[in-house]
């Protein structure tokens, strides 16, 4: 039974570790300092030394690239209450046995990988480790995240509600079993690039319909954001949708042809092949 976390307690002495920067949990750290975390209470660690000077930079967040200090990810977890996994899934077994010594006890450790289970979390770490799984988004950046959480076997009720805590910054958050995990992938953890797919096919669309390119582009590009803008907050899609719906009008063509072309049906279809692909993922990495 899915259920919100309802505390909501201090997170803002926090000390955080970002391991492995990228898109996802670059997304994350970007969020949570947006609403309000002290930049300098994070660290994060990249590969190459280019990215973490451009990280430090850009955020002023303490980030060290692993191809200048082979320690870097010791040294980043030794006093962080919350450590954010985001390297890529086949990467996260061997990081999380490499920090697993210099974690402290009581440290919260927060997977952001596709297909990487508790069970295989909690194996790579030392017994009795926090370990939370969870399935971001990239819109935590601009604070409008979704992300599903699960939590394990070592988590205390106060650790879960850290960390949902912290996403909550940035974001929705629901807490599930972990078996809907890879329903949450399929909806919203790979969500966002079926948008993105979505203003694509609608900038085509324009072109073919005689727009120009870059005109095309700029009106599905304004058009998606906006109406992303519009779900944001207590709202019925379906109800939004009908608000554009004139009976017998341009829209209500639209979307009946849409209809005749199974696109629900399309659109559930990818969803599972997402999930099914993190279950194939977890199959191929859990040895
Ligand atoms: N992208 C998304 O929308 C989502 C991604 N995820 C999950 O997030 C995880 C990361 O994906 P994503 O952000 O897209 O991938 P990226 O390639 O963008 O990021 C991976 C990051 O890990 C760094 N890295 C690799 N190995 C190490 C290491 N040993 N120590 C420190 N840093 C390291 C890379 O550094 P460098 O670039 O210098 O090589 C890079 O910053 C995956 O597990 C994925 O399943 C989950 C939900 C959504
Ligand atoms: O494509 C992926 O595997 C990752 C996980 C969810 C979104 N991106």
């Amino acid at each position: 039974m899915e259920q919100s976390a309802n505390q909501t307690p201090s997170t803002s002495d926090l000390k955080l570790a970002f391991l492995g920067t990228g898109s996802m949990n670059g997304a994350i750290m970007r969020g949570i300092i947006s609403a309000g975390h002290r930049p300098e209470l994070i660290t994060a660690t990249v590969r190459t030394p280019a990215k973490a000077e451009a990280l430090a930079e850009e955020t002023g967040v303490n980030a060290v690239a692993t191809e200048n200090d082979a320690e870097a990810n010791l040294a980043a977890v030794a006093d962080a209450d919350v450590v954010f996994l985001g390297v890529k899934p086949v990467g996260i077994e061997a990081l999380a046995r490499e920090i697993a010594d210099a974690l402290k006890p009581d440290a919260a450790v927060v997977s952001v990988a596709a297909a990487i289970t508790l069970e295989m979390l909690e194996r790579a770490l030392k017994p009795g480790q926090p370990v939370v799984r969870s399935m971001p988004n990239t819109p935590l950046t601009v604070g409008l995240g979704a992300v599903g959480i699960a939590a394990g076997s070592s988590v205390s009720d106060e650790q879960l509600a850290r960390v949902v805590t912290l996403y909550e910054g940035a974001g929705i958050v629901k807490v599930v079993p972990e078996h809907l995990i890879e329903a949450v992938t399929g909806v919203s953890g790979s969500g966002p690039a079926y948008v993105f797919y979505l203003a694509e096919a609608m900038a085509k669309a324009g072109e073919e319909l005689g727009l120009d390119a870059d005109t095309a582009r700029d009106l599905a590009r304004a058009t998606v954001a906006g109406a992303g803008r519009m779900l944001d907050g207590d709202v019925d899609p379906a109800q939004l949708r009908r608000n554009v719906t004139s009976p017998k009008g341009t829209t209500e063509r639209a979307i009946m042809s849409f209809d005749e072309s199974g696109l629900p049906a399309i659109i559930a279809k990818g969803a599972k092949a997402s999930a099914d692909r993190s279950l194939e993922i977890s199959r191929e990495l859990d040895s």
